[in-house]
């Protein structure tokens, strides 16, 4: 059995939490608070900043030059596609591209990034991908199980999104990560995979953490103005 076919089975439980979230099933049937988005878009945009040095790094790690050309292409398309979408949501919201980039990130963002910006940094190129893969892959995944709503793509706020995750475009460079990470990981002994498998699980919590963080609109839990004394 391929890595990814072992990795895709054994944590369909968690993936099937993220499709029941009450924020993935509101962008899928509209019913979704506009502000909840709002809260997430920003976050997003921050998570995004971070996530597109993941394919820089990968960039760096790789060792042939087609490798190295793919993922220069996914650092293009992170910036100037994926964030395209939520700079034209943020317009929308009268968020300008600088209050974007300078919004504080939410506890989860900051642990979300900075775990994968860790494993990209210290590790190997499959452990960077394995910190990688949840997001787009699980992304796609939500997308397509979106799209085929009655109406959903229609919507007048979450259309454009489901519209984008469901893409080919966006299945297409899920598949590339996926068909790389198998072709690294054929031969390796079950503990490597083992370390690998725990990688790609912490990544796959945190995607949850993010709808519930989006969901809930979580900040640090305390107001730093009321108590000085922390
Ligand atoms: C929390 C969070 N997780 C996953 C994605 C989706 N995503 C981020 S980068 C990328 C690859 C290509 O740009 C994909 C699919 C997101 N936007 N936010």
């Amino acid at each position: 059995m391929s890595f990814s076919k072992r990795l895709h089975e054994k944590l369909q439980p968690i993936w099937r939490k993220n499709h029941s979230h009450p924020f993935v099933r509101g962008i899928g049937d509209g019913s979704l608070d506009q502000k909840k988005f709002r809260f997430y878009m920003v976050q997003d945009y921050l998570y995004l900043i971070e996530y597109a040095k993941l394919f820089a790094l990968g960039a760096v790690k790789a060792s042939d030059v087609e490798t190295m050309a793919r993922f220069a292409s996914l650092l293009d398309g992170t910036l100037n596609e994926e964030m395209s979408l939520h700079r034209q949501y943020a317009a929308r919201f009268g968020i300008s591209e600088t209050e974007l980039e300078q919004a504080a990130p939410s506890p989860t963002t900051l642990a979300y990034t900075h775990y994968m910006l860790h494993i990209a940094q210290n590790g190997t190129l499959p452990e960077l991908l394995s910190a990688l893969l949840p997001c787009s892959w699980s992304y796609w995944e939500i997308g397509k199980e979106l799209s085929r709503k009655p109406g959903a793509i229609d919507h007048p706020l979450y259309g454009e999104w489901i519209k984008m995750y469901s893409s080919r475009e966006f299945g297409q460079l899920a598949q590339w990560c996926i068909e790389l990470l198998d072709q690294h990981t054929a031969g390796k002994t079950e503990e490597e995979l083992a370390r690998l498998e725990e990688i790609f699980l912490n990544t796959t919590r945190f995607e949850y953490m993010f709808w519930d963080m989006a969901y809930n609109e979580s900040m640090w839990p305390f107001d730093e103005n009321e108590n000085a004394a922390i």
